[in-house]
């Protein structure tokens, strides 16, 4: 792979359309800097509204053509493993210019984010082989369904997992034989554009994927907004997806959105202390707490509230923050400057609010260069508070008390997210009465984040809308065609 990485130099990013890349229209650039140091990492195309209708214009001959969405699907599936097996043949280099770019440890890049991404590729290729179109027989008519590829598809992502969220988009649409218009966001786009190098030498023909650097209110809007656009994904803030789905609504595009979360992790006086204080540790500053299941919401038990608390800073107190390309960081730098500030605004309301501040609550003062802030933990926290409902996307859990099972439902559902949950505790039938109570998409007993790629991923009221992953994906990326013969 020649692209980006050249003797650990960053270079700069290009638009990449019809299998080419390409300097934006206007000439324009923007710079992306490194979290960790707020210096320039990168010269990256500025893409406007004429290089997203030029590379929907490409998507939707490439999609017409049927090149690819009549290739056999078999061969599909070979092309689409190919680019699976290029990115773990890449992944060290993947895997540094994502750290570099979001901030994150390596060893969360190196040994999750972009294997997983390789995971996506093979695992929808496999499935696309073994799709069932029903068949049916009646009254001398038979009638038979297919799952057509739907047409040119918007992926729109976020900046916490770049390349893993965009993978997990683009290769169930590439697998149902969408063509695919792709924008990273723009704090993080180095490692998207390594997919266009990838997919060219895995064979995938010319404008079946494309990828454009450049601003959401011009890029991402025509992406939502142009006729040509059949599907759209989008993840990232509440708020934007209800954008996303207002402008797509002008041209009826369906659309699957993955937005926001405020999740409850619930701990019962009956679990298993050490595991559910490790797993609280993991579900609120993996990545920073820049993931949108974070256990952001730490809801325990009076009976064990304090020694759980103890136990809760202990751990914190072992988190390594620092250089996110030292093998031993546990924790990074937050994605930019701005995000580092609306972090720490939130521990001061926090506190103004009248939550109880254990440990952290600051930026890190010996890496003063970067967006290093403390892992932090505030308790006391009642769940009317603004930190308890809104979305703070850093290392930043409430801890908050409860009496019953009954209150503990009560305050999990009390949030406009709907996004995930977790409990812990050692009574099986309490865990499946709890988690039937709680309103979100994803739930999970005695551990978080186990990914089984075969179930619907995706989360109820703010937090989103559709699922995907599995028989989800298809039936998002394709359209379902009904035909019936007279025998
Ligand atoms: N539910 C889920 O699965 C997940 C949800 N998230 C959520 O993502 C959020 C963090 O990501 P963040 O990047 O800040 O989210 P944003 O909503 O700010 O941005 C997401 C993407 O949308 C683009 N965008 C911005 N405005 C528009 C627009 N008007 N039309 C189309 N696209 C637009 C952005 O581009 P640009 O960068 O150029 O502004 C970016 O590529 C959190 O709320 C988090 O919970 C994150 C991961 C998973
Ligand atoms: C520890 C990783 C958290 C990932 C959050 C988003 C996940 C999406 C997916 O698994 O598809």
């Amino acid at each position: 792979m020649k692209g980006i990485v050249a003797n650990q130099a960053v270079q700069d990013a290009k638009l990449f359309i019809n299998g080419e890349y390409v300097d934006a229209l206007s000439g324009e650039t923007f710079d992306t800097t490194n979290p960790a140091t707020n210096k320039r990492l990168a010269s990256v195309a500025n893409g406007g509204i004429e290089d997203a209708k030029w590379a929907i214009d490409v998507a939707q001959k490439t999609f017409a053509s049927g090149i690819w969405s009549r290739m056999p699907v078999e061969e599909r599936s070979r092309i689409l493993c190919k680019i699976a097996d290029l990115i773990m043949e890449n992944v060290d280099k993947i895997a540094y210019i994502e750290t570099l770019d979001v901030g994150k440890p390596i060893k969360e890049s190196r040994g999750f984010d972009i294997p997983r991404a390789a995971s996506n590729f093979r695992f929808f290729a496999e499935m696309a082989k073994y799709m069932v179109h029903e068949h049916f027989d009646m009254s001398g008519h038979m009638s038979y369904v297919q799952y057509a590829p739907a047409g040119v598809t918007s992926l729109i992502i976020p900046w916490n997992l770049p390349f893993m969220q965009m993978t997990w988009k683009a290769s169930a649409a590439l697998a149902a034989g969408n063509t695919v218009v792709i924008k990273p966001a723009s704090y993080t786009p180095l490692s998207a554009v390594l997919l266009g190098e990838i997919a060219n030498e895995a064979g995938l023909p010319p404008g079946v994927l494309n990828i454009l650097t450049g601003p959401g209110s011009t890029v991402g809007n025509t992406m939502a907004s142009h006729p040509f656009v059949r599907r759209i994904s989008f993840v990232g803030e509440s708020n934007t997806g209800k954008t996303v789905m207002k402008n797509a609504a002008d041209h009826l595009i369906p659309v699957s959105l993955e937005l926001g979360g405020k999740s409850a992790n619930i701990v019962f006086s009956d679990a298993d202390l050490d595991e559910a204080v490790a797993g609280s540790i993991e579900a609120i500053y993996r990545n920073q707490g820049e993931i949108c299941l974070a256990g952001s919401r730490i809801l325990v038990q009076e009976e064990i509230y304090d020694l759980f608390l103890d136990k809760f800073v202990c751990a914190v107190k072992k988190i390594k923050v620092g250089d996110p390309t030292d093998e031993s960081t546990d924790m990074g730098a937050l994605v930019s400057k701005e995000h580092l500030k609306t972090v720490d605004d939130y521990v001061q309301i926090g506190i103004e609010e009248g939550a109880k501040l254990a440990y952290g609550g600051k930026p890190v003062v010996d890496l003063p260069e970067g967006n290093f802030y403390e892992p932090t933990v505030l308790y006391d926290v009642d769940n009317k508070m603004r930190v308890a409902q809104e979305e703070i996307f850093g290392p930043v859990p409430v801890i908050i008390p409860f009496k019953t099972e009954m209150d503990a439902i009560q305050i999990a559902n009390d949030s406009i997210y709907g996004l995930a949950g977790v409990v812990w505790t050692n009574d099986l039938r309490r865990a499946q009465r709890v988690t039937s109570q709680i309103h979100a998409g994803l739930l999970w007993i005695n551990c978080w984040y186990y990914r089984d790629l075969r179930t619907p991923f995706g989360g109820a009221k703010a937090s989103g809308i559709g699922r995907e992953g599995g028989r989800h994906s298809f039936d998002f990326y394709t359209e379902a065609k009904t035909i019936t013969m007279k025998k």
